[in-house]
C-alpha cells in the first residue's frame, strides 16, 4: 500500500502542464470502432494505469501516443493527440523522432539474440546519440544501473547474450533497451505478465524510480499491480475510457459502476 505522502505530491496534483492530451480520439479497425472519444492526459513523472476487461482497447490507446499504428493497414483515427503541446498527426512532425521519445516495453521479454551490451547499444548507435566509444559505454552502463540489471550482467556484458538471462532479467534488458534512446515517455504492455512474482515485484520498484525521469504509462491486467504503483487508473470499457482518477479513489470510491464491479472482479 503507498504511503500518504505519495499520494499528497502525486505530480498531476500540483498543476504540472501535461506532456501529452488526448483529446476525443476514435480509432477503427477496418470496420471494428476500437476506441471511442478517448480523452486524457499525461503528466511528467507520474505512472498512469490503463485498466478493463479483455478487448476494450487498452494496448490501442497505447499505441496511438507513439503513432504504433501508422503501418497497419485499415486503421483510422479521428481526434487529437498533442505532445508537448504540438499534434502529433502535424505535418511538421516526423515520425520516427516522434516515436524516439517513447520506450517501448512489450508482455513477453524480446531481447535481441546478440550481447547484452548491443542490446542496450543498439538504438544510441542507430541514431547517433553518444560521442564517442567511450560515451556510449556509459550511456549502455547508464541504461543498465537504470533498469537495476547493472550488477548482474556487468562482469560479462560483451559475452553473454540477452536471450541467456532468466526471464525477470530479460524483461529489465528490455526496460533498460528502451531507455536506450532517452525517451521521456515508457509505454508498456502487460509488462509483468509473464515473469513470477519475484521478477515482478523488482519491475515495480524499478518502475517507482524511473518516474523520477520518465512518464509511464502500463496496461496490466493485475488490480494489485494497478494498486502499487499506479499514481492514476483509467478504465476501458467496450473501447470508452470511462473514469480516469487517482488510484486510491479510482478503487476505494468509483463513480462508474462498471469500474466497481471490475474491480470486484464481477466480471473481466
Ligand atoms: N490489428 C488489429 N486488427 C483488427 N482488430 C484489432 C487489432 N488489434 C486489436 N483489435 C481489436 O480491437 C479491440 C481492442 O483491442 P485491444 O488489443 O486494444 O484491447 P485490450 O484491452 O488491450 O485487450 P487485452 O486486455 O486482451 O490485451 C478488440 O476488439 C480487438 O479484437
Amino acid at each position: 500500500m503507498r504511503d500518504q505522502t505519495q499520494t499528497i505530491h502525486h505530480p498531476a496534483q500540483r498543476n504540472s502542464p501535461p506532456i501529452i492530451e488526448v483529446d476525443r480520439v476514435n480509432l477503427w479497425y477496418g470496420d471494428t470502432h476500437a476506441l471511442k472519444d478517448v480523452s486524457f492526459d499525461l503528466h511528467p513523472q507520474e505512472i498512469l494505469a490503463f485498466i478493463g476487461p479483455s478487448g476494450c482497447g487498452k494496448s490501442t490507446a497505447l499505441k496511438c501516443l507513439n503513432r504504433m499504428h501508422d503501418d497497419t493497414r485499415g486503421v483510422r483515427i479521428t481526434g487529437t493527440i498533442r505532445m508537448d503541446g504540438a499534434d502529433i498527426q502535424g505535418a511538421d512532425i516526423d515520425p520516427p523522432l516522434h516515436r524516439r521519445k517513447f520506450g517501448w516495453v512489450a508482455q513477453k521479454p524480446n531481447p535481441f539474440p546478440t550481447t547484452v551490451f548491443e542490446n542496450v547499444a543498439y538504438a544510441a548507435r542507430l541514431h547517433g546519440l553518444t560521442a564517442s566509444k567511450a560515451d556510449l559505454a556509459a550511456h549502455v552502463e547508464d541504461c543498465l544501473r537504470r533498469a537495476m540489471l547493472w550488477d548482474e550482467v556487468k562482469d560479462d556484458l560483451h559475452g553473454i547474450a540477452g536471450t541467456d538471462l532468466s526471464g525477470g532479467q530479460q524483461q529489465r534488458l528490455c526496460i533498460a533497451r528502451a531507455l536506450g534512446t532517452k525517451p521521456d515517455v515508457l509505454l508498456m504492455d502487460e509488462p509483468t505478465g509473464s515473469i513470477d512474482p519475484i521478477a515482478t515485484a523488482r519491475i515495480e520498484e524499478l518502475l517507482l524510480t524511473l518516474r523520477q525521469d520518465h512518464s509511464v504509462v502500463i496496461v496490466t491486467h493485475s488490480m494489485m499491480q494497478a494498486r502499487r504503483i499506479a499514481d492514476r487508473v483509467a478504465y476501458f470499457h467496450l473501447g470508452a475510457l470511462v473514469e480516469i482518477g487517482p488510484t486510491e479513489l479510482m478503487f476505494e470510491s468509483p463513480r462508474d459502476r462498471r469500474v466497481a464491479d471490475f474491480i470486484a472482479g464481477k466480471f473481466g
